[in-house]
């Protein structure tokens, strides 16, 4: 089974070719999906809580230990396939000989040591124990590999064999122990066969501990109606890393709230308070203006602890985040559609974080199952192809490009196309040169490759995603309502939210551009990237 990222829940076959469009979780659910009230501050209890986190947790540990223990079994279903092939695809060169003991049936053959190719013919009536310092025993792979593995092979077997002879076996054991050097020079050299299909990278072995990190990730997964045997480990790690990214803007933010909203209706100066925090976190003006106002008239009508104060703020924090400027709530999660072609343009401004995005991205891909491609159409900047490429190397997806500098972009996403078409490609990445909204000329060449896009792939499900750099807070948005204006932008993928104080950035994307998140990253390693859910990121953002 795969866990698709996208969709947040692993792909069985049965639905794996179908495309549920999920609205992202809002809402607040006991342990095993019962369904509790989202506005209201009742966490799972926390017995509950434990139990639903230790069951996740030794979730985690099996489906690592699967993992772990997998790998055995391929070797010696390999092992015993070899020796049940029996035809050399060169008999010319190597002559294969049964010996004379009913079972295993391994093949022997007599070559001189020195001598690798051409491999002599053997007696068939030979016996390799009865000449050792002349012959071999080989597993049959050896007859078709080419002749230096095959002087690698027969040093392991060399090597096994020096073994035996300084250890002498009683004749009587004889048999058997021959029978066990035969087995083992067998697994030694067996050629394990690559798998002919794109597998997702196995998941790590679970080196996380069950610490109050796990038990706030379980939380956090439990409150979305997850269930202990759905979770996976890399989801528990992406949220400790989320919140950890988040830890500037958070402790800045937290305590002095909770000093300010615990107190009963609003008073002036606490409003100037939670104000000045709020700008301080980049939230916006016109976001911050709404979520005063919002918190205010539910203060006036009743006295909230600070808890509940807060877990009220987180809900008017989630509503913010989950509405497009299509009035859309909850909005539909960002999936690709299996079994056919999906297109995202990935766009923004130079050192954005486009490139890292594009290659995190693919990694994601690939990892949920999908048929990915990558096309290097920023053919601006000099070594961007080649960045690109190395990030396709390393999340195993092929790049089309145009190595020539200041090749036609347009002419790489078309070129990108038709290998997406002709191989069956499930989600092509786009990367495209580093914009500034002033320079028209380059807004012209996105507004032409997109059109090379919807006329060349009509059928395509088309995103234009804009990269913005959080740590550049309000400037960032300035950048974005030129591109969202010019470039038909579908979502926003915020990078860089470790390290910085304007996590509240989030909240102004979505208010001021009206447009929805797509994708958070916090980190530069390939693994630093995930689908943004409103529920998971005001936790992280608001968490004691
Ligand atoms: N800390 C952190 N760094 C990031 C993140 N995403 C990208 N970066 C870093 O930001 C820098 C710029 O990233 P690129 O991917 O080269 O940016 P780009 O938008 O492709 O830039 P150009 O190729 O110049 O257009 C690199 O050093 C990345 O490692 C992130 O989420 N967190």
């Amino acid at each position: 089974m795969v866990f698709n990222w996208f969709r947040r829940k692993f792909d069985d076959d049965k639905d794996a070719n179908s495309q549920p469009v999920e609205p992202v979780q809002t809402e607040a659910k006991a342990p095993e999906s019962e369904a509790v009230d989202s506005g209201s501050t009742v966490s799972p209890a926390s017995q509950d809580l434990l139990n639903w986190a230790k069951a996740a947790y030794a979730n985690v540990q099996q489906q690592a230990d699967v993992i772990e223990a997998q790998p055995a079994p391929e070797i010696a279903e390999s092992a015993e396939s070899e020796e049940r092939s029996v035809v050399p695809e060169d008999p010319n060169k190597l002559e294969i000989t049964e010996p004379p003991i009913a079972e295993p049936a391994i093949a022997t053959v007599e070559i001189a040591p020195q001598e690798v190719a051409p491999i002599s013919a053997t007696e068939p009536e030979l016996i390799p124990t009865e000449s050792p310092e002349n012959s071999v025993v080989i597993s049959q792979e050896l007859a078709t590999a080419e002749s230096a593995p095959i002087a690698t092979d027969i040093e392991k077997i060399e090597k096994i064999e020096t073994i035996a002879e300084t250890a002498p076996v009683p004749f009587w054991l004889q048999s058997e122990s021959d029978r066990l050097a035969r087995i083992a020079a067998l697994e030694a050299t067996a050629i394990i066969e690559p798998e002919p299909e794109v597998k997702p990278a196995p998941r790590r072995r679970a080196t996380i501990k069950f610490d109050d990190d796990f038990i706030w990730s379980a939380e956090v997964l439990a409150s979305q109606g997850r269930r202990p045997e759905e979770i996976s480990v890399e989801e528990i790690t992406w949220l400790n890393r989320l919140r950890q990214g988040l830890d500037k803007t958070r402790l800045s933010l937290v305590n002095q709230l909770k000093a300010i909203v615990g107190q009963g209706p609003l008073s002036a100066d606490s409003v100037d308070d939670i104000e000045a925090l709020l700008l301080q976190a980049d939230v916006g003006v016109k976001a911050t203006d709404l979520i005063i106002a919002k918190l205010q008239e539910k203060l006036r009508k009743e006295v909230l602890p600070p808890e509940e104060a807060i877990a009220y703020l987180k809900q008017i924090l989630r509503e913010m985040l989950d509405v497009n400027n299509k009035g859309e709530s909850p909005l539909p999660m960002l999936i690709p559609e299996k079994s056919q072609l999906n297109i995202w343009l990935i766009t923004g401004v130079n050192g954005a974080g486009k490139t890292t995005t594009i290659g995190k991205l693919s990694h994601l891909s690939v990892k949920s199952g999908y048929k990915t491609l990558i096309a290097a159409a920023d053919t601006f900047r000099a070594a961007a192809v080649e960045q690109v490429k190395s990030w396709g190397q390393r999340s195993n997806v092929d790049v089309i490009c145009n190595p020539a500098q200041n090749a036609d972009p347009a002419a790489v996403v078309f070129d990108a196309i038709s290998a997406a078409q002709a191989r069956g490609t499930e989600l092509l990445l786009v990367d495209t040169a580093g914009r500034l909204q002033n320079k028209k000329n380059l807004m012209e060449e996105l507004s032409k490759i997109r059109r090379i896009v919807d006329k060349k792939s009509a059928e395509a499900k088309i995103e234009s995603l804009l990269v913005l750099d959080s740590t550049l807070g309000q400037n960032g948005l300035k950048q974005a309502e030129v591109f969202a204006q010019s470039a038909g932008i579908t979502g926003v993928i915020l990078t860089k939210l470790d390290g910085t104080a304007k996590g509240g950035v989030a909240i102004a994307v979505v208010q001021q551009l009206g447009l929805p998140i797509r994708f958070i990253g916090a980190g530069e390693g390939i693994e630093d990237l995930r689908p943004f859910s409103s529920y998971e990121f005001v936790e992280a953002l608001l968490s004691n």
